[in-house]
């Protein structure tokens, strides 16, 4: 986007000005929040001593994330701050300024400075402030110039420029930056990124970054700041757009807002909102089986808000799920041909939540997803579903390798087809190591999609979801968004299965807008009700007797969850 809008002939440089001193502002802005309100009410004169000795600590790198920095700092000055730029990977002669000057007119007339080195020129001439860092091989504590102490930590030292992972001084460097940061309770900036994340996957390299209060993101979100490890190191995100972008260009969407429902019609029955069939909840021989998927699963449909729910699991969980959920019919999973009748009924079928890895869990699997294709049903996957489908992927052998995944790839370019991997299952889909997933989640889900077709959630920290839309011409789209919502606490057992519950039961209410019915919205709002559950914000509208805190948050906490929130953006008319 960046260089889209150099090539419409606008400055490279008078766009590092204009994103400096806008980061200037918020970090002035940041600092009232911070330190002015809460000091004005403890203690007057605290207050009036630190309001007239704003002290910064900026940290550059050599690049235009360093530039940013110098700016910044020189801004900052402007506006009265004592500030103190702390320049990593610079040599002595690189901040000589006799020295930079005699090489500025030495340079061709045709030829212009950087950036970066603009920025540092006008730093330096307005007399800013410098202390180099040097590397102290393995003795952070004797690094010189870092035990100034400031209010405002800013960090740019990288950032979409990032390659590989920060090593000798620039790994000592961030290091340092943490701690100072952390044992001075101050606030920490990034720059665009926090230094050490790749903004295109969200990956650390060898687990050293910046660890960011609020990061202040320049033109466009990056993707990084959203997935794998992303939230947990860049803080509050605050945009600083600088020049207008198109959304076609991106790489996903953000999503943090829920479609509206609308209302149901007083003439409707149970009917109106379909019949969801969820097979899975089997026992195996001699083990204690996994009949819980099914039932957390079945319960969530419901509290969605479809109309019937047949569950088809071994029946020595019928009667446990009787208990928890009087609502639905039973058959038993091994019942073939009751169950592929039922198939013919349902409006939505889900499969493969507790249904066993086994070779009998495989056959039923192969028939029970044939006999959705056959009788055009919208599917869903899940779990040990997906697991037989690696296995028939990756089998040489199989007879029925090919046609299953050959037919199902062929029913989703017309049928809605959700599968649903955290990253453990696509990295067994794909035959690839689980890091090699988590390192790009991006890349593999996309490669999910083109192997296998329909559409994917990757779950994880910044849920993925990729769909594919059907085109007039020929073909299909595929469109990627990101789940900005969700907490740390879904990261327990069973959160699966309630979200696979979320999607046939939204994907059965036939009455409900396609925009509401679509796999991101599931996600969303999946991740919605678990918010719902450990945050106190006038979003969620509470009703305290729902917040429960991550820590021992359960799956089975989220049906009354799913359907407060569900409450909150149906449409009143
Ligand atoms: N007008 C503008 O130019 C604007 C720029 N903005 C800001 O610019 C950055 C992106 O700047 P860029 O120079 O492309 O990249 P970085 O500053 O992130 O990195 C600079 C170079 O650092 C090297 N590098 C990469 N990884 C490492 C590492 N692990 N250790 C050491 N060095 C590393 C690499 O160069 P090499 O030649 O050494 O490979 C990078 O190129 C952007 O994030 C904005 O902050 C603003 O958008 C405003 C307009
Ligand atoms: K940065």
């Amino acid at each position: 986007m960046e260089q889209a809008w150099f090539a419409e002939g606008h400055d490279s440089f008078g766009l590092m000005k204009q994103a400096a001193w806008q980061m200037a502002q918020h970090i002035e802005q940041l600092y009232e929040q911070k330190y002015l309100k809460a000091r004005a009410s403890a203690d007057h004169k605290v207050y009036r001593r630190n309001a007239c000795q704003q002290r910064a600590s900026i940290w550059v790198g050599k690049g235009n994330n360093g530039g940013d920095g110098w700016l910044i700092a020189y801004y900052l000055q402007q506006a009265g701050w004592e500030v103190k730029v702390i320049a990593v990977g610079y040599a002595a002669e690189d901040l000589d300024t006799d020295y930079q000057v005699e090489i500025a007119n030495k340079v061709d007339k045709h030829d212009v400075l950087s950036d970066a080195k603009q920025a540092q020129q006008i730093a330096l001439s307005a007399k800013v402030n410098y202390q180099r860092f040097e590397d102290s091989g393995t003795n952070q504590s004797e690094l010189k110039g870092i035990n100034w102490q400031a209010d405002i930590y800013i960090d740019a030292l990288f950032g979409i420029g990032l390659d590989r992972a920060p090593e000798g001084v620039y790994e000592q460097a961030i290091s340092a930056f943490n701690k100072v940061t952390q044992s001075n309770d101050a606030l920490a900036i990034a720059v665009d990124i926090p230094s050490g994340l790749v903004a295109s996957t969200g990956q650390v390299f060898e687990r050293i970054a910046i660890q960011a209060d609020v990061t202040l993101c320049l033109i466009a979100r990056k993707f990084g700041l959203h997935t794998k490890d992303g939230m947990d190191y860049s803080g509050s995100v605050i945009d600083i757009p600088l020049i207008p972008t198109q959304s076609s260009n991106s790489a996903a969407t953000l999503v943090t807002v829920a479609h509206a429902l609308n209302a149901r019609r007083q003439n409707s029955y149970k009917g109106s909102y379909g019949h969801v069939l969820v097979i899975g909840g089997n026992r195996i021989d001699g083990s204690q089986g996994m009949g819980g998927a099914a039932i957390l699963s079945a319960n969530s449909v419901m509290a969605t808000g479809a109309g019937k729910i047949t569950v088809a699991c071994h029946d020595a969980f019928h009667g446990a799920l009787l208990t928890s959920l009087p609502d639905a019919m039973t058959i038993d999973l091994h019942d073939k041909e009751g169950v592929k009748t039922l198939i013919k009924d349902a409006s939505v079928v889900t499969i493969g939540m507790g249904l066993g890895r086994d070779k009998k869990a495989q056959a039923l699997f192969i028939s029970y997803v044939q006999a959705a294709i056959t009788e055009k049903k919208p599917l869903v996957i899940d779990a040990d579903g997906l697991y037989h489908l690696a296995s028939l992927q990756m089998s040489r052998e199989h007879p029925h390798k090919h046609e299953l995944i050959a037919q199902l790839r062929q029913h989703s370019m017309d049928h809605q087809v959700c599968l649903t991997p955290h990253s453990g299952e696509a990295a067994r889909l794909l035959d690839k190591k689980i890091n090699i997933v988590e390192d790009d989640r991006l890349t593999a889900i996309k490669q999910c999609a083109n192997t296998y077709g329909g559409d994917w959630v990757l779950k994880g920290a910044g849920s993925l979801v990729l769909e594919q839309r059907i085109l007039e011409q020929k073909g299909s789209q595929a469109h990627i968004y990101v789940c900005g919502v969700g907490n740390a606490g879904m990261a327990t057992a069973g959160m699966g299965d309630v979200l696979s519950g979320v999607i046939a039961g939204l994907l059965a209410q036939k009455d409900l807008e396609d925009e509401a019915r679509c796999l991101h919205q599931s996600v969303l709002l999946h991740a919605l009700a678990g918010d719902a559950l450990v945050n106190d914000t006038d979003y969620y509208q509470h009703n305290s007797s729902l917040l429960i805190g991550q820590r021992g948050l359960q799956a089975q906490d989220m049906p009354v969850a799913i359907r407060h929130v569900m409450q909150l953006i149906t449409n009143k008319n």
